[in-house]
């Protein structure tokens, strides 16, 4: 039942599943979605609510290359991942890191509303402290700096880093990507430019990224970055859309089968949700995901299930995706 050979039916909808958030992320504090079952294994649905039908028709896609079709072969059994450090105070970022499963990078959130530029600092030496002089540390602004304070905050930033591997999406607009990147020592990398624009060739074309930001589920899936990977011809740094193990296998999956893969991904992000949907999370171990595809039991759906509500909120947005999609259910 492939959809390239032409069948068009929603693989089974096995489980709706719903997490709180350990600590708030990017407004977000509970985390939910679908799973579904087809003849290659399961697969995740989980855009956020503030995505449309039309925007969430690639995460179904994702979903159901997953169910339907599987992936790619592996060309590695190990993905390097960075730790991921919400918007919190010195002595909660020290101690992410330190319970991060040995990853040597971190990837630290600004740009935080309502946070001073001190506290952003203090965040970054905290992190320095904790990874020590060999650590890698990025930084994701998620659009939020308008290129005036981009360039005055990406010094300040880079000097209480001890030094940027890069920052990723520091403003909104390609244009303003692309002088920051003009002007400044630091290398710059494309999230949102890339992963919710209508055209994500853009980027290099105006010469705004050094590094691009691929997440699969909004992007329609594991063949689909690799395609995509292949055009825009920039390092690829694998990212998650904060889901539980079953859609981290997706993302893996991608991270796995790039023929280049130069820096770590930001995959390791199912401790930032209180519990999984498996019972083997993937979870770094000395700083890597080994790549393999856990698989939910019925205890493990049974302890995560979302209530009637919640699950019924699910089909109707799963039938105006598959509306989108093309497939029946
Ligand atoms: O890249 C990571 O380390 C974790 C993933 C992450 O930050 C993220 C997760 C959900 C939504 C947006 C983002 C983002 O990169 O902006
Ligand atoms: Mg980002």
């Amino acid at each position: 039942m492939s959809l390239s050979a032409g069948a068009s039916l929603l693989p089974d909808v096995r489980a709706t599943y719903s997490l709180p958030m350990r600590t708030r992320f990017r407004g977000i504090t509970v985390r939910d979605g679908v799973l579904l079952r087809g003849d290659a294994g399961w697969g995740e649905v989980s855009p956020f609510w503030d995505y449309g039908p039309a925007e969430s028709a690639a995460w179904l896609r994702c979903g159901i290359e997953a169910a339907e079709e599987g992936w790619p072969e592996p060309v590695r059994a190990h993905i390097p991942v960075n730790v991921t450090v919400p918007a919190v105070g010195p002595e909660t970022a020290r101690r992410v890191v330190a319970e991060s499963g040995g990853c040597t990078t971190a990837k630290v959130k600004v740009a935080e509303r309502g946070q001073s530029p001190a506290e952003e600092q203090e965040r970054l030496e905290a992190v320095r402290d904790a990874l020590g002089p060999g650590g890698r540390i990025r930084i994701d602004a998620n659009a939020a700096w308008d290129l005036d304070t981009a360039l005055d905050r990406l010094p300040l930033l880079d000097r209480a880093a001890g030094g940027l591997e890069y920052a990723e999406q520091p403003c909104a607009a390609v244009e303003d990507l692309a002088a920051l990147r003009r002007r400044t020592e630091v290398p710059i990398a494309a999230d949102e430019s890339i992963r919710r624009a209508a055209d994500p060739l853009a980027v290099r074309r105006a010469g705004a990224a050094d590094v691009v930001v691929l997440k699969v589920q909004p992007l329609g899936g594991v063949r689909a970055c690799l395609r995509l990977a292949e055009e825009v011809a920039l390092p690829v740094v694998v990212s998650s859309a904060l889901e539980s193990s079953v859609g981290i296998a997706a993302g893996i999956a991608l991270a796995a089968a790039l023929p280049e893969l130069p820096y770590a991904c930001g995959l390791a992000t199912v401790h930032l949700l209180e519990g999984d949907t498996v019972p083997e999370p993937l979870l770094p171990v000395d700083g890597a995901i080994p790549v393999r595809r856990p698989e939910p039991t019925a205890e493990s759906l049974a302890a995560v299930r979302a209530d009637d509500d919640v699950a019924s909120r699910w089909r109707a947005r799963l039938a105006e995706m598959a509306a989108h999609v093309g497939v029946a259910r």
